[in-house]
């Protein structure tokens, strides 16, 4: 399982930074959807530009244009690009398309997508390389949130998954045990006093 980190800062000096500090252990750098929105796809160059042998993800949220929002982003320096799930199946079908014809990924987030599982194998036959089994920020914040809920839907699916919103120490391992291609982690890295232990721990924790 691959470790991806998601830079929810909203500095490029500061994604810099922390980019440096998390990258030994890292195998994905991800720029976060408010850092590109701060920042724009400069942003994602100067860590491509940084890191040339880490996989850049960038985290357009993208639900509408995706063949000319992933071509741009492609351009920029990155290996991933993020469209919605609940974009519709064009949106997504162009952005494959950009996709390809840069040699690289798209990840279906499903964040918001009611029947994730469904979805999870319309996006992957369409030619998602993994879809993001997400709960976003707002979400981990509303009461009866379940965590397992993620990981049960990724299971379920039985196509190549992330597992992002609320990955932590404690949460790592059953990240690992549903059979996620790549875990996420965000606030458990950016928020910890000191970044580069905290990715290194969750590393270790996933050997
Ligand atoms: O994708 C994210 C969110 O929509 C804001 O950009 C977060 O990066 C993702 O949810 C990570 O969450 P935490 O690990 O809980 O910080």
């Amino acid at each position: 399982m691959k470790l991806q980190v998601a830079m929810d800062v909203i500095t490029l000096d500061a994604a810099l930074t922390l980019a440096a500090q998390v990258a030994p252990h890292v195998d994905i750098i991800e720029l976060g959807t408010p850092l590109i929105k701060a920042e724009g796809l400069r942003a994602v160059t100067a860590i491509k530009k940084a890191h040339p042998d880490k996989l850049v993800f960038a985290d357009l949220k993208t639900m509408d244009a995706g063949e000319l929002e992933a071509d741009i982003a492609f351009t920029a320096g990155a290996d991933y690009v993020t469209v919605l799930g609940t974009a519709g199946d064009s949106t997504i079908i162009g952005a494959v398309k950009a996709a390809t014809a840069h040699g690289k990924g798209i990840v279906v987030d499903l964040i918001g997508v009611s029947d994730k599982v469904t979805r999870a194998r319309e996006v992957t036959a369409m030619g998602a390389v993994f879809v993001e089994m997400h709960a976003g920020l707002d979400e981990q914040a509303e009461p009866g949130f379940t965590f397992q809920t993620l990981l049960d839907d990724g299971e379920a699916s039985k196509v190549p998954f992330s597992v992002a919103g609320g990955v932590n120490l404690t949460s790592i391992k059953g990240v690992q045990r549903a059979g996620a291609t790549v875990a996420v982690a965000g606030g458990a890295i950016y928020g910890a006093a000191d970044p580069a232990a905290a990715a290194e721990e969750l590393r270790a924790a996933i050997i």
